[in-house]
């Protein structure tokens, strides 16, 4: 079976041939195969958002291949990159980012509806996702009557509606208190194993790092284990 991500030699130079150019990724390559989920530990300003826009799809690198499930996205066309954003990736920040004039129920379905997903089908999906992470009395609450923590769950299920392949979170509890931060993240776990989901997770605690199959650091533009 082909890995979910394939990153091959990526390379990414900011303002190159000038005094001020930088090589933030320099022929990095990361494999993460279906059900793998791997800590991303990257000291501020070692690249971590480059890299995880460039597997995310939302940056080109200079040189080197992004395959998700095998199919090589890195030049293709941008329907098509978007096409993949919206079919095969899930996206979590550190904030929530939920739209506040809709309840948790309709954030989780709104994705769905622009995927052509059928309302009723979408409401019972979304119902499903909050039930799993415990929310299923909060659907019909706004994020602005949600607390932090419930607010990061909610965006969670969101980042799951459309079934992806491969969640890409950057500090997904990075902005709640250590111990919400452990119940939330746990959470998350739960539904990533449960749907069988291969997760990138970018976060500076090593101790949740430690709860994911493999940890790599982002280190002079490579990834070590
Ligand atoms: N568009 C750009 N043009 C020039 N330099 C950039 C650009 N984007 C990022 N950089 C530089 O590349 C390096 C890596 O940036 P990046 O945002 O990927 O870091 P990061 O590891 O995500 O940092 P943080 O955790 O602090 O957000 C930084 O030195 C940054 O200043």
């Amino acid at each position: 079976m082909s890995d979910v991500l394939k990153l091959s030699g990526i390379e990414k130079i900011y303002n190159r041939g000038t005094a001020k150019e930088i090589a933030v990724l320099r022929g990095l390559d990361l494999a993460i195969a279906p059900g793998q989920v791997v800590a991303l530990v990257a000291p501020s300003g070692t690249g971590k958002s480059t890299l995880l826009h460039i597997a995310g799809l939302l940056d080109t690198p200079d040189t080197g291949e992004v395959a998700i499930d095998g199919e090589d996205l890195g030049r293709a066309s941008d329907k098509r990159r978007t096409a993949a954003r919206r079919n095969s990736l899930g996206f979590v920040y550190q904030f929530h980012h939920l739209l506040p004039e809709f309840t948790a129920e309709e954030n989780i379905v709104l994705p769905q509806l622009a995927n052509g997903v059928a309302r009723a089908e979408a409401v019972s999906h979304a119902r499903s996702l909050l039930e799993r992470v415990g929310l299923k009395d909060r659907a019909s609450h706004r994020p602005s009557a949600l607390s932090g923590g419930e607010q990061q769950r909610v965006a969670f299920c969101r980042a799951l509606a459309n079934k992806p392949r491969l969640l890409l979170a950057d500090e997904p509890t990075g902005n709640l208190d250590p111990a919400t931060s452990d119940t939330v993240f746990a959470a998350l776990m739960d539904l990533v194993r449960e749907t069988n989901l291969s997760a990138l997770i970018a976060t500076h605690n090593m101790e949740l790092a430690q709860r994911m199959d493999r940890v790599l650091r982002l280190d002079g533009g490579l990834l070590r284990d």
